[in-house]
């Protein structure tokens, strides 16, 4: 017995000696950490654990939970009895923290919450998330990305110093406006197989959940666009590699959530290490796969050499992917096939859930209000006729309402819920101090719930983002891209798949949205979710001509 106790011992005394300087560094942050955020309002904590043993299993009540400490601790209002509407929650919770006058602490939007030994601090309004934001040297992300690196390794979303500026550097013209013009087509094809797939649903008894759809239609986007490849997933093709890439955000999120998995020996036993090592494997060795084939491409075509002095325009003409465009740039910028790799499917996994949040919250709100569907329907009527041609670049100028409702969605329901930064340096908020190597998290769904920017808070009201309304507002107080030199690199490109499926997909169908709030509520995972899905009863519109 004792011997086993002295080999224990032994086996951590190793473990702590071995990552001496990281366990220093660690140590130094928890100890300025324990003093300085003493003042930050924050659920109860145990040594170790920190708040964590309170957290729900449940998913949908661990939801709930975040919404009780909020108003308990962030803008200490007392929990109120009996069940509120989810988003009436948020926008009582938002009034509480903007509109109150009496007590400066409230006014911050700033809470702590000890997961497990490691102190998080959420910036939930404008002025408290800006200064992170628009910082240029606060730009690394904390080690809860970690998982996520695991991966995609280490491309443009966790890279963080020279390596994320190079890389930002070469990969932002790849977002070229001339270059997303070319993807339009891909937009427009794959929107169209989604609408055919929807219309098996209309005008029958039978409600449709929307989100696998979109979600299919997105991945096949992605996977066009960004690696050059057809993956089919929407006709019920590649379902091992489809089911690898969903599984793997659930993994992350649980992985995050419960800080007893960060010890390798219990995700391990749990299983879900194993499981997540094996769907890693898998998509990795997809975009390998992929990868290898389209240099073969590139060099039976010739263009491999040429690629590097082409001209957008050319790029276009060439349909070449992101992944084309990478293999086109490895020598001159040192890539190597696992960097190339990191990027693609940083692309991945960045690219597709996020879009396909952000099309099903947008058709779920327009589809509570109908008046507002119906302007978005006599928009796009005007404009196309009763014609249903591709629909391209130039054509989305014509459709400003239904911009502004898109808009509208990614302010009430943002898809990326939140996103952090680990502080190089101390920070001032208000009078707090929040000290170097704390992690902060910015939660744009609380920011744009902000009276003080946003005239109807809580309501779905597309006239937020007229050209006057925006002109007269702090921009960070929309970010659902982030903001700053670490915003998303993909903003455009997505703002143009929306709009682009929106419009395929209204141009058909009036849809009426089964499950309204307060019963779907709101799950932020990785990515924002509903809880019961987006079920809606589909009408076919008039029939349109070609
Ligand atoms: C509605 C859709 C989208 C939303 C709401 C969204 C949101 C975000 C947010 C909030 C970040 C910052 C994340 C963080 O700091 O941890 C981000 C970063 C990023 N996004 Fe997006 N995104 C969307 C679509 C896309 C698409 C379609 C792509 C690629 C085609 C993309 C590629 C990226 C990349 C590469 C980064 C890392 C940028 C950097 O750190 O320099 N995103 N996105």
């Amino acid at each position: 017995m004792l011997s086993v106790l002295l080999l224990l011992l032994g086996g951590i005394g190793f473990i702590l000696l071995k990552n001496w300087v990281k366990v220093r560094k660690f140590w130094i942050m928890r100890t300025r950490a324990v003093q300085f955020l003493d003042e930050i309002p924050g659920p109860p904590t145990i040594p170790l654990l920190g708040s964590a043993h309170l957290f729900k299993w449940d998913n949908e009540e661990f939801t709930y939970q975040l919404d009780r400490w909020a108003r308990e601790y962030m803008v200490k209002v007392q929990p109120t009895t009996g069940v509120m509407k989810f988003s009436r929650q948020i926008e009582g919770w938002g009034r509480e923290i903007f509109n109150n006058t009496e007590n400066p602490l409230r006014d911050h939007g700033v809470m702590k919450v000890w997961v497990g030994p490691v102190p998080m601090v959420f910036l939930a309004s404008c002025d408290a998330a800006k200064p992170v934001l628009e910082s240029n040297t606060l730009i690394t992300k904390p080690s809860q990305y970690n998982i996520v690196k695991q991966w995609i390794g280490e491309g443009l979303l966790i890279s963080t110093g020279k390596k994320w500026y190079a890389r930002r550097k070469m990969i932002t013209p790849t977002f070229h406006f001339n270059i997303l013009q070319g993807f339009y087509e891909i937009f427009f094809a794959q929107a169209n197989i989604l609408a055919d797939l929807v219309d098996k649903f209309a005008d029958t008894d039978q409600t449709v959940d929307l989100l696998p759809y979109v979600k299919r239609c997105a991945l096949d986007i992605i996977c066009e666009t960004a690696m050059g490849t057809r993956i089919n997933s929407q006709t019920g093709k590649n379902v091992d590699y489809v089911q690898a890439v969903n599984r793997l955000s659930q993994l992350i999120w649980d992985h995050e959530r419960f800080p007893w998995l960060w010890f390798q020996p219990i995700w391990y036993l749990t299983g879900m290490g194993f499981e997540f090592d094996r769907y890693v494997k898998l998509s990795s060795d997809f975009t390998r796969k992929v990868i290898l084939q389209r240099r073969g491409v590139l060099e039976g075509k010739g263009l491999l050499g040429e690629m590097q002095s082409m001209s957008p325009e050319e790029i276009r003409k060439h349909k070449l992917s992101f992944l084309d465009l990478m293999i086109g740039m490895q020598t001159t910028h040192n890539l190597s096939d696992e960097d190339i790799r990191a990027e693609v499917d940083t692309f991945m996994f960045e690219g597709h859930d996020t879009t396909s949040s952000g099309i099903g919250w947008a058709l779920w709100w327009l589809g509570q209000e109908l008046d507002i569907q119906k302007k978005c329907h006599d928009e796009i009527d005007e404009f196309f006729g009763d014609s249903d041609r591709a629909i391209i670049a130039e054509d989305l100028k014509s459709l400003p309402y239904l911009e502004m409702c898109l808009k509208e969605a990614l302010r009430l329901t943002p898809p990326v819920p939140l996103f952090g930064r680990t502080l190089d340096h101390d920070l001032k908020i208000a009078h707090y101090t929040i000290p170097e190597g704390c992690t902060v998290f910015m939660s744009p769904m609380a920011a744009a719930r902000d009276p003080r920017h946003f005239k109807h808070p809580d309501m779905f009201y597309p006239e937020h983002f007229s050209q006057e309304q925006i002109s007269q507002r702090d921009p960070y107080s929309f970010i659902p891209f982030s903001a700053g030199p670490r915003n998303c690199v993909g903003q455009k490109f997505a703002l143009a798949e929306e709009k682009s499926l929106m419009a395929t997909l209204l141009r058909r169908f009036k849809f009426i949205t089964m499950n309204p709030e307060p019963s779907n509520r709101f799950l932020p995972e990785l990515i924002l979710k509903p809880s019961m899905g987006f079920v809606f009863n589909v009408q076919r519109r008039k029939q349109v001509k070609s």
